[in-house]
């Protein structure tokens, strides 16, 4: 469980990014973190970890206060937070079953890692997790030899071998294929269903997010303005977190996106075979 306590950021250069945010993310829950760009969701997301120093208030990772922790106890404890990120997934250089491994470099010892001489029981794990996001048979190829789609499960895969209690996910959905987008959701939900991990995600897509998420936290100028069911964002509650404008112009990309798929199905579709 994370339990945000009146969490606030303000930046030297005088920008309050976030403003007395509180929220406990239960265990199994995935919440969508949405909200105009400069709202604060990357502050709220690097705050986690402290990746970002706040300014005020506490984050609770089970019974342990993070912005209270030394140095050598933070190290510790962020090997317990795994972060997926949309780009930079995997090193490309490395197979795709070294970058799983390499989700262990916080729990073997250094020469180990050096080496690449991980523990059986680890190696063992690895594949159980390849199996799970479905990338066995790519375990030996170099990360660079995947698709978008594959780079964001061998993601997945590495973050788990570190066997977090939290996940944070930055935009998993900026990838250009749609299909991709949502297969990547799908299986986010299920193994924080599974594994019953909490995950905060931050996601633009707000159709996309209303499909996946189990709660939607909409920011606003660093505000929590909206915290509920995805069927509860109402238009209302959209203008509230983006603004009467911002709302409708983005409806109106989402209709204008819709209509060029549809377009182009239709044209594949007209194709002779
Ligand atoms: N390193 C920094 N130094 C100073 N101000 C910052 C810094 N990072 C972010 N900010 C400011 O904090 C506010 C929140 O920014 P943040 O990046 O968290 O928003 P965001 O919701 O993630 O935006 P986006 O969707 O565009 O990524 C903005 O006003 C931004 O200018």
């Amino acid at each position: 469980m994370l339990r945000l306590i009146g969490l606030s950021k303000s930046y030297k250069a005088g920008d309050k990014a976030l403003s007395d945010v509180s929220l406990d993310v239960p265990k199994s829950q995935i919440v969508g973190l949405i909200g105009p760009s400069g709202a604060g969701k990357s502050t709220l997301i690097r705050c986690i970890n402290r990746l970002v120093e706040p300014t005020e208030g506490e984050i609770r990772l089970g019974e342990v206060d993070l912005v209270k922790l030394g140095t050598a106890e933070l190290r510790q404890a962020r090997r317990r937070i795994g972060m997926i990120f949309q780009e930079y997934a995997l090193v490309e250089r490395l197979t795709v079953m070294e970058n799983v491994l390499s989700g262990r470099l916080g729990y073997v010892p250094f020469w180990r890692s050096w080496m690449r001489c991980y523990p059986p029981q680890d190696i063992r794990r690895a594949y159980e997790l390849l199996d799970r996001v479905g990338l066995m048979e790519h375990a030996d190829k170099r990360a660079d030899a995947l698709s978008g789609g594959q780079r964001q499960r061998g993601g997945i895969a590495r973050v788990l071998a570190q066997e977090p209690e939290l996940l944070r996910v930055d935009e998993p959905t900026a990838s250009p294929d749609p299909n991709t987008s949502r297969q990547i959701m799908r299986l986010l939900t299920e193994i924080c269903a599974e594994r019953g991990l909490p995950a905060i995600v931050n996601i633009h897509d707000v159709p996309l997010a209303q499909q996946f998420m189990q709660r939607i936290v909409g920011l606003r100028a660093g505000r929590v303005v909206f915290d509920g069911a995805p069927d509860a964002l109402t238009e209302s509650a959209l203008t509230a977190i983006y603004g009467a404008q911002d709302w409708h112009a983005m409806r109106q990309g989402d209709e204008e996106q819709a209509d060029a798929e549809a377009d182009t199905a239709r044209r594949l579709a007209e194709v002779p075979a």
